[in-house]
């Protein structure tokens, strides 16, 4: 269905998933994508897109699949296909170190909080916080560089990203306590079942021969 080229989306500003260092994609979901499709034979050609544009770009069969650090939801799963789970995920809120009022979601609303465009974090906002004043940008960096630079008062993502960032910056915390219990998954185009088939027995075989293992290593556990 899709020769023997596997055009894959994502939007490379979420370390440790993927990000780019001097204009090279790397991290984890490169990696375990790469990996993958050497298992299937196949080469990739990579699209860098902002996280909103992933999903309707699927559906618009502008490529193959989409990993970004994407959490499986019933809503997306209306319009594309999802890989079995392929790493546990879910919203943490950080502030800056110095903040005392705000120690879990109730007490958000009120408060200014950045959230990346087209993300869970929006929706689960939307949904049991609406009064919560949501800044919503595009690029996860600057979603960071606004509670570092005290423009709003939290920014609600995942937990991965949210900790390797705070521990690379002394200024700001990440609260312990987790919002929701989330699920990464590859994301498929519909009309190719076959991809979604083949994608799981291939992270099947890099989870029983130990590359799966390395990869978290490499990226979650190393040096903690
Ligand atoms: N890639 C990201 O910036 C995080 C996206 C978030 N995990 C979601 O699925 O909505």
């Amino acid at each position: 269905q899709t020769g023997d080229t596997l055009k894959v989306a994502t939007d490379a500003t979420f370390m440790p998933f993927e990000f780019q260092v001097d204009g090279k994609l790397t991290g984890f979901d490169i990696e375990l994508v790469e990996a993958a499709a050497k298992v299937m034979n196949k080469k990739v050609e990579w699209t860098t897109i902002d996280f909103k544009g992933l999903i309707p770009g699927l559906v618009a069969k502008r490529f193959d699949m989409a990993v970004s650090a994407i959490y499986i939801t019933d809503e997306r799963k209306k319009v594309v296909d999802f890989s079995d789970p392929y790493y546990p995920g879910g919203l943490v809120i950080m502030v800056k170190k110095d903040n005392t009022s705000i120690k879990g979601p109730e007490d958000l609303p009120g408060k200014k909080v950045s959230v990346q465009v087209g993300t869970k974090s929006v929706s689960y906002l939307q949904e049991n916080f609406p009064k919560v004043e949501r800044t919503e940008v595009e690029k996860n960096q600057e979603m960071f560089m606004l509670v570092e630079l005290g423009r709003v008062d939290a920014a609600v993502t995942g937990k991965p990203a949210a900790k390797l960032f705070a521990k690379s910056r002394p200024t700001v915390k990440v609260l312990d306590k987790q919002l929701t219990v989330e699920e990464y998954g590859m994301a498929v185009r519909k009309d190719l079942p076959e991809l979604t088939k083949e994608l799981n027995a291939a992270l099947a075989k890099l989870k029983a021969d130990g590359t799966y293992d390395k990869l978290v290593q490499k990226w979650f556990e190393a040096g903690n």
